[in-house]
């Protein structure tokens, strides 16, 4: 129950700052077993994801992806005049962003009775938070129980002389975009550089990526590195690898960038793409013993390991761990269910923690619902690149790296029935890496034209370690692109 100690004095058992993706799934587990909670928001409910990075980005890239699939099937691709109709993909990513209007969200809230205080929240000691709203004026909040952060991360702009003055898109800008500007620079080629750099090339800017390293998406297998460059070359993107931005200068014809290697690039806007940090530095972090700007470090169980009495946990972007929202929203069911069973009525209510406990959390094997194990080597992620990288688990690299005895399959998807059905000429490729200890895979790569709907099946096999021979039974429709799974098996030698 909430009991106002003063009138600006609020308790409730649990306090979740920040109402993202993230902090909106911590409240709702977290409330099943009666406890109070109230989120704490300083912008819009629904957070980055959905008005200013996931939702608002793939509504600006479904379009040109839906084209260049009409254009790849004779049949279809006759009755494709011209490119992406710009305006109509913005109003309707302007739908999809809800007009950056949160009330639908807080509705969401209301009806799962959340409460919700907006403003900005930071910590005054243990437990203890001080919230200033946009006029200026503070409450206090104490949580009898818990806190979660989950206050996501902001945008990271390299410290290039020049380049904060130059006024530079960061995501939000490129994602709200309202007037497309002819040109783009964009520094960073990991995911916000390519899925952005598609997108505008789709829109009719120029647009120059500007890569320090000698690849795109640096963390992905190489081949998939590879054909996404291939791709933004094909759509007019001009890449520069192995560049170091030195200096920015904006003037009347837009920001000239200076770079290490070769000429200057000169363009109308340019996107800071270069990674995100932990926003964590105005929480206050210094009144409980923490650094300011760090991101917070967790165990499985979501809880902040340097900090003593297990009342601080953390969820999504802010604990550096894996920067996606579904990764996010899984962690948050995590701690939302481990804060309703160790704090919660055993067995109130209808969650699904049940009558689950304080000892039965502490007594939590891996895999169990009370701890994130996934995290650690079963991360899936799509880029909405053209071709799309889907991905799961362990790269080969990344597997080596860690020890394991490892053989990689790798096939190209043209050699599938489903894919020569899908589109002519289709070009993409599978990677599946395998544990030859266990035989089972240890993480898989799709690159192609929509392969992002073939991640969840490999997602599974990782995550369930089925061992390859059983994997064998699971028996691939006819004729789709999911065949690459019986091709990928037999090259195993099943
Ligand atoms: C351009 C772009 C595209 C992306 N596309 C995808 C995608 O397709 N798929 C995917 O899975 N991921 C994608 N991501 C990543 C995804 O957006 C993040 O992983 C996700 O938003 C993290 O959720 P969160 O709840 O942790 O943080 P956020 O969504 O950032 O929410 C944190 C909330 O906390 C609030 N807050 C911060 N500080 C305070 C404070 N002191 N007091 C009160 N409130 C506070 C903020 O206002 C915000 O609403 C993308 C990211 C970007 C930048
Ligand atoms: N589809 C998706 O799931 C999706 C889409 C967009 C973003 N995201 C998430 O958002 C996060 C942020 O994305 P991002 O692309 O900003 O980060 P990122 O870490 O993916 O890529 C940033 C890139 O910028 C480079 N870089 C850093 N400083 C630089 C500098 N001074 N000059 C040039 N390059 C520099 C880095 O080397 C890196 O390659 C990611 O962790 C990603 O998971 C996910």
């Amino acid at each position: 129950m909430t009991a106002a100690d003063d009138l600006d004095t609020l308790r409730y058992d649990v306090v979740v700052l920040g109402a993202g993706a993230v902090g909106e799934n911590v409240a709702d587990r977290a409330s099943r077993t009666g406890l109070s909670v109230v989120v704490v928001e300083a912008e819009l409910v629904g957070g980055e994801c959905s008005y200013w990075a996931c939702m608002p980005s793939k509504a600006l890239l479904r379009p040109g992806a839906v084209l260049a699939a009409a254009k790849a099937v004779r049949g279809a691709a006759g009755a494709v005049a011209g490119g992406v109709d710009v305006a109509a993909t913005l109003a309707r990513r302007d739908a999809i962003a809800h007009d950056w209007d949160d009330a639908s969200q807080v509705e969401w809230l209301d009806g799962a009775g959340i409460d919700l205080v907006r403003g900005r929240a930071r910590f005054t000691g243990p437990r203890t938070l001080a919230v200033t709203d946009d006029d200026g004026a503070v409450r206090t909040i104490v949580a009898a129980r818990a806190v979660v952060v989950a206050t996501g991360s902001g945008p990271m702009v390299p410290g290039v002389p020049g380049l904060a003055q130059a006024q530079p898109w960061t995501s939000r800008e490129a994602t709200a975009v309202q007037d497309v500007p002819e040109s783009l620079a964009i520094i960073g080629g990991g995911v916000v550089g390519v899925e952005m750099a598609t997108a505008f090339a789709d829109f009719g800017a120029r647009v120059t990526l500007l890569v320090r390293g000698d690849r795109v998406l640096s963390g992905a297998e190489p081949f998939a590195s590879a054909a996404v460059a291939d791709g933004l070359t094909e759509l007019g993107v001009e890449l520069r690898f192995g560049v170091e931005v030195t200096r920015a200068v904006r003037d009347d014809h837009g920001v000239t960038l200076t770079v290490d290697e070769g000429e200057p690039v000169v363009a109308a806007e340019v996107l800071v793409a270069a990674g995100r940090r932990p926003r964590t530095g105005d929480l206050g972090l210094e009144a409980i013993g923490l650094n300011p700007g760090d991101a917070l470090a967790v165990d499985d169980t979501l809880r902040v390991t340097a900090v003593d009495g297990d009342w601080l946990y953390a969820a999504g972007d802010v604990t550096g761990r894996v920067a996606t929202t579904h990764q996010g929203k899984y962690d948050a069911r995590v701690v939302g269910d481990v804060i309703a069973a160790r704090f919660g009525a055993a067995g109130a209510g209808d969650g699904p923690t049940g009558a689950a406990t304080a000892a039965d959390v502490d007594a939590a094997p891996d895999w169990s619902r009370f701890r994130a194990s996934a995290d650690h080597e079963a991360v899936p992620q799509v880029v909405f690149s053209r071709p799309e990288v889907a991905s799961v688990g362990l790269t080969e690299a990344a597997a080596r790296a860690a020890g394991y005895p490892v053989r990689v399959l790798h096939l190209s998807l043209a050699s599938v029935a489903g894919a020569s059905v899908s589109a002519d000429d289709y070009a993409g490729a599978a990677t599946l890496v395998v544990d030859t200890d266990r035989s089972v895979a240890l993480g898989a790569t799709f690159v192609g034209p929509e392969v992002a709907e073939l991640l969840h099946a490999a997602t599974i096999a990782v995550v369930g370690q089925v061992p390859l021979d059983r994997l064998w039974h699971a028996v691939p429709a006819y004729p789709t692109v999911s065949e690459v799974w019986l091709r990928l098996l037999e090259a195993y030698g099943l």
